[in-house]
């Protein structure tokens, strides 16, 4: 069995339950301007970035690039009012356990969130103390899909990225960590098991042994690749 040098964790739907939250911050934008937002087409944007979103929302509604951008900053206020409340107790199930849990075992943990409030959520949370990276989101100029913030936590953790093992919860990202080459754990409904070397439903189901065991698998495969 072999253990990763580093696990690079997405932040929102993987360690911090804040998808629901950016489903409520946006609405209230969506309800604002009358176009429809479903939970579903939340999912769906989970990774991406934010004017991103906001412009795909708004498409045909013939909005300037001014106001383009006091939207998607008004659902950044909403959104950041939601996370100023929330403590350890909004982590997904087991997630605090196993950042310490991995830590322990000598394991680099990284942060490789697209949100700018990736800071304020870890520290709400309580776990920086595990994190030795969190990779500023401005350090990256090609977002989720594009591999690059995944990249970038194995440049700085002096990691190669086949020793990494990196966990997601939308689409775009687990895109992003395949195009990187590292070993993939998808997580929850929204992510489709396709390009994963795990596909888990719940964070329930994740501790240091699964780590270990879905590792060794990706390694192995490696080997039989350039055999
Ligand atoms: O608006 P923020 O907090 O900078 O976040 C940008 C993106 O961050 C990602 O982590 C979320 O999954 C997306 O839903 C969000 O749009
Ligand atoms: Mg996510």
């Amino acid at each position: 069995m072999k253990m990763p040098k580093a696990v690079i964790f997405d932040l929102d739907g993987v360690i911090a339950n804040t998808v629901p939250l950016h489903y409520v911050a946006t609405k209230q934008v969506a309800d604002e301007v009358g176009v429809p937002f479903t939970y579903k087409m939340n999912e769906a944007f989970q990774g991406r970035n934010r004017m991103e979103m906001i412009r795909e929302l708004c498409e045909g509604l013939d909005k300037s690039e001014e106001e383009l951008i006091r939207l998607g900053e008004k659902k950044n206020e909403y959104y950041k009012e939601l996370i100023a409340t929330i403590s350890e107790k909004d982590a997904l199930p087991g997630m605090i356990m196993l950042m310490k849990e991995l830590k322990e075992a000598g394991v680099l943990l990284a942060i490789a969130s697209s949100s700018s409030n990736a800071e304020s959520v870890v520290n709400q949370l309580g776990v920086s103390m595990y994190v030795d990276y969190l990779v500023p989101h401005h350090k990256v100029t090609h977002m989720k899909p594009a591999p690059d913030i995944f990249l970038e936590a194995a440049r700085f953790l002096k990691v190669n990225p086949k020793e990494c093992v990196a966990l997601e919860d939308s689409q775009a990202g687990l895109e992003a960590i395949r195009a990187a080459r590292m070993c993939a754990i998808a997580v929850g409904e929204a992510v489709k098991e396709e390009g994963a070397d795990l596909h888990i439903t719940s964070t329930k189901s994740l501790n240091v042994s699964s780590i270990l065991q879905i590792y060794t698998k990706f390694i192995a495969k490696d080997g039989e690749i350039r055999k």
